[in-house]
């Protein structure tokens, strides 16, 4: 578990159970099920939150993933938040009520939860960043199929630390977020509009392509480039962060960025909370900091639910 200092995060069986708690608190807008399962055998936890949540209705769908990185335990506090905060604020809230009568929100709370209870399950933390596959875990995060290993963004090398595993989804965690968002489609169009990928560290509100430094690419049109950055640029002013292409920072391929934009064209993002940098804890920032930095994205969340029915209206454009 957790050491002290930290006994404020919470491990996959707290998680579950406020996870579960909020479902039964709000059962007319929360629904927890599950995409499948990790590589060991834990269970990938889906909340859907909406009006008349139980029915599929024809309004934008947005996605969250979180824990994609074990160590990044911050991330599953901010998963915890935008469920909590969109359910509980949902009868005071009057712009809360409005995107959750107006969208469908996905939540995937934690992506990697072998990796993240394997980091505390010593009492110490392990730096654990990757999945718990043989022989040295993948990098989820380098495990899309979307110009998997196509460009100096990821290792071959089972012992590194961006191991992007022996074929492209081959991490079963990957494997189920692919397979939901793929269900998404519905009458041939995809129902997620718009996607956050939660990490951490350094501050930043990342968007593809990572496996380019090229602003605009195939699939990827200058107009396109604009409204991801105008977004960004505008979340960025909510919360503080550092707003630039994700390739701005180092290549990276086979992201889960690359592949929701590449293959879905869901207005992806990558935000790396708090701390700044090492000097704020690094990976493993205190308890303390939990309340402040998970709401310190609310407005940035808000904005993105505001565009989900079309994200290049931040440029003036109509869809
Ligand atoms: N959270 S992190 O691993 O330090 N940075 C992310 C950045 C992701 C990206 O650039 O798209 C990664 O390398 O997967
Ligand atoms: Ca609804
Ligand atoms: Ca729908
Ligand atoms: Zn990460």
């Amino acid at each position: 578990d957790f050491p002290s200092g930290y006994t404020g995060y919470h491990n996959l069986a707290e998680l579950n159970a406020e996870l579960n708690k909020s479902v039964a608190n709000f059962p007319a807008l929360a629904k927890l099920s599950s995409i499948g399962k990790s590589h060991e055998g834990r269970d990938l936890s889906l909340i859907k939150i909406s009006d008349n949540v139980g029915t599929d209705e024809n309004e934008p769908e947005v996605l969250f993933t979180c824990g994609q990185h074990a160590r990044e335990h911050l991330t599953i506090e901010m998963c915890l938040r935008i469920v909590q905060r969109l359910t509980s604020t949902y009868a005071t809230d009057a712009a809360v009520k409005r995107y959750v009568d107006s969208r469908e929100i996905w939540i995937v709370s934690n992506v990697n939860p072998d990796g993240s209870e394997y980091d505390v399950a010593s009492g110490q933390f392990r730096s654990w960043r990757k999945n718990r596959q043989a022989p040295n875990g993948t990098d989820l995060n380098r495990n899309w199929d979307y110009k998997w290993g196509c460009c100096g963004g990821s290792s071959g090398s089972t012992g590194s630390e961006t191991y992007r595993g022996p074929s492209a989804f081959s991490a079963p965690e990957t494997q189920r977020v692919r397979d939901f968002v793929n269900s998404r489609v519905v009458g041939g169009k995809q129902q997620i509009t718009t996607h956050i990928d939660w990490h951490t560290y350094s501050e930043l509100i990342l968007w593809p392509f990572g496996y380019t430094t090229a602003d605009t690419a195939p699939g990827l049109d200058a107009d396109q480039q604009r409204a991801f950055a105008t977004l960004g640029r505008q979340m960025a002013q909510t919360n503080g962060y550092t707003p630039q292409q994700s390739s701005d920072l180092y290549i990276t391929d086979g992201s889960i960025g690359d592949w929701m934009w590449g293959v879905h064209k869901i207005w992806s993002y990558t935000f790396e909370m708090y701390p700044k940098n090492a000097w704020g804890g690094g990976f493993y920032p205190r308890d303390t900091v939990i309340a402040a930095e998970t709401s310190r994205n609310d407005k940035a969340v808000n904005l993105l639910l505001e565009y989900a029915d079309c994200v290049p209206r931040v440029i003036g454009k109509t869809c």
